[in-house]
């Protein structure tokens, strides 16, 4: 039994959901590009969960659930006012989010039908969730959604308490479309892992959630920004990276494990940074970002992965540094309950081996002896 280092190359699961073959990502069989450009967040979630686009009716119906089920419960929102005013915002939510299976009636419920209804929860629920950590710790009263017909709409105007603008909910929608599902990603992997043993799917949420937050997956686009503040002017980029690359230090938002010619989700990213710096008179983010990249590809072949650029797209929409690993759970969660669902549709234990490297032949020492 010879261990592959971080599981490399190892396929460890037969998906129908999204797929990277030869670089192109697809959901469904519908390539990225052709989704970015034209599906709605709510089309994309329903896809993913139901394997085909929405008709109309079923694109509304969706809508109407969603909207539903989007208040969270009273007693969550009260925990939620009693965390600490610094609290990290994803241990916010892994913790406000395992709290939401205590007061459903439903959580231990392992019908299709009941883990369904609770995706549909954990998809409305989640945005209610990051909205209201942003305001009670700012010193405001959660509010209530109010039922517009995109996800992305609803989250915004919860956030801020004032009607969302077009560029903004386009924005945010599409950056929504683009981090919706990944394949075995990381956190999509030990969601999987945790509901194979059937337990619940709060405790599979929950578990992705504790994953994405780790720097080397969601928590770069954080990392990306806090690299982008600590730089601070576009004439500090070369003396930085370089300073970073000689140390052999990683460039947070470069590189990937499936991807090495580059990520198809970055282009849009960078498209719409580029968008949204022109809208709000503020190039700075972009420009520095550009600049990195020439300097990262130009050095070390790595190319910008969905995390890089996403970071100066959400700083275009004054959105908090510390929530963008966050709103990236908030598309997310579409995937992993689709991977979940599917889970649960065809389960076994997941349950690798160990290759042993550790000593042999010991034998017990009594205390008084060692
Ligand atoms: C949504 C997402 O999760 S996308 C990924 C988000 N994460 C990041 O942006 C963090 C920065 N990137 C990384 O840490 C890595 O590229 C990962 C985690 C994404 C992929 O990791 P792995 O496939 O395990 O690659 P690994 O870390 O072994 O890197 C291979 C080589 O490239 C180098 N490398 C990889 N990424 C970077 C980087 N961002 N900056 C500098 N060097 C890098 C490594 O140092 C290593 O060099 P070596 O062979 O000389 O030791
Ligand atoms: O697939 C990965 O390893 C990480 C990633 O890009 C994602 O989760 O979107």
């Amino acid at each position: 039994m010879t261990a592959t280092k971080g599981l490399e190359g190892i396929v460890a699961a037969q998906s129908s959901i999204s797929s990277i073959i030869d670089g192109v990502l697809t959901y469904r069989g519908y390539d990225i590009d052709d989704l970015a450009e034209h599906a709605s967040f709510e089309e994309v979630v329903y896809l993913l969960w139901h394997g085909k686009l929405p008709t109309k009716a079923e694109l509304d119906q969706l809508i109407a659930d969603l909207n539903a089920h989007a208040n969270v419960p009273a007693a969550v929102i009260y925990q939620m006012k009693t965390y600490p005013k610094d609290a990290n915002s994803m241990a916010a939510l892994r913790t406000a989010v395992s709290s939401l299976a205590l007061y459903d009636e439903e959580a231990n419920d392992m019908s299709p039908e009941a883990n369904l209804r609770k995706a549909i929860k954990l998809q409305s629920q989640i945005p209610t969730i990051v909205a209201a950590f942003q305001r009670i710790r700012s010193g405001l009263e959660p509010i209530a959604p109010k039922g517009f017909k995109s996800l992305a709409a609803n989250f915004l105007y919860q956030m801020t308490g004032k009607e969302p603008d077009k560029v903004a909910i386009e924005a945010l929608d599409k950056a929504l479309v683009l981090h919706a599902d990944h394949e075995l990603n990381a956190s999509t992997f030990a969601a999987r892992v945790t509901v194979a043993t059937l337990t619940d799917i709060y405790s599979g949420i929950t578990s992705a959630i504790g994953t994405l937050k780790g720097p080397l997956h969601g928590g770069a686009n954080e990392a990306v920004m806090a690299m982008l503040e600590e730089i601070g002017t576009y004439e500090n980029i070369e003396p930085y990276i370089n300073a970073k690359l000689e140390k052999k230090e990683k460039v947070m938002g470069f590189g990937h494990r499936v991807y090495k010619n580059g990520d198809p989700r970055a282009k849009h990213l960078q498209k719409m940074s580029h968008e949204l710096g022109k809208i709000t008179g503020n190039m700075n983010w972009y420009n520095m970002s550009i600049k990195i990249e020439e300097m990262v590809t130009g050095q070390k072949g790595l190319k910008p992965n969905v995390d890089f650029y996403s970071a100066s797209v959400y700083t275009s929409l004054e959105i908090p540094r510390d929530l963008f690993t966050p709103i990236f759970a908030i598309s997310r969660c579409s995937g992993w309950t689709a991977h979940i669902l599917e889970q649960y549709a065809d389960n076994r234990l997941i349950r690798p081996r160990a290759e042993y490297v550790g000593p042999t032949n010991q034998k017990y020492v009594p205390i008084e002896q060692r």
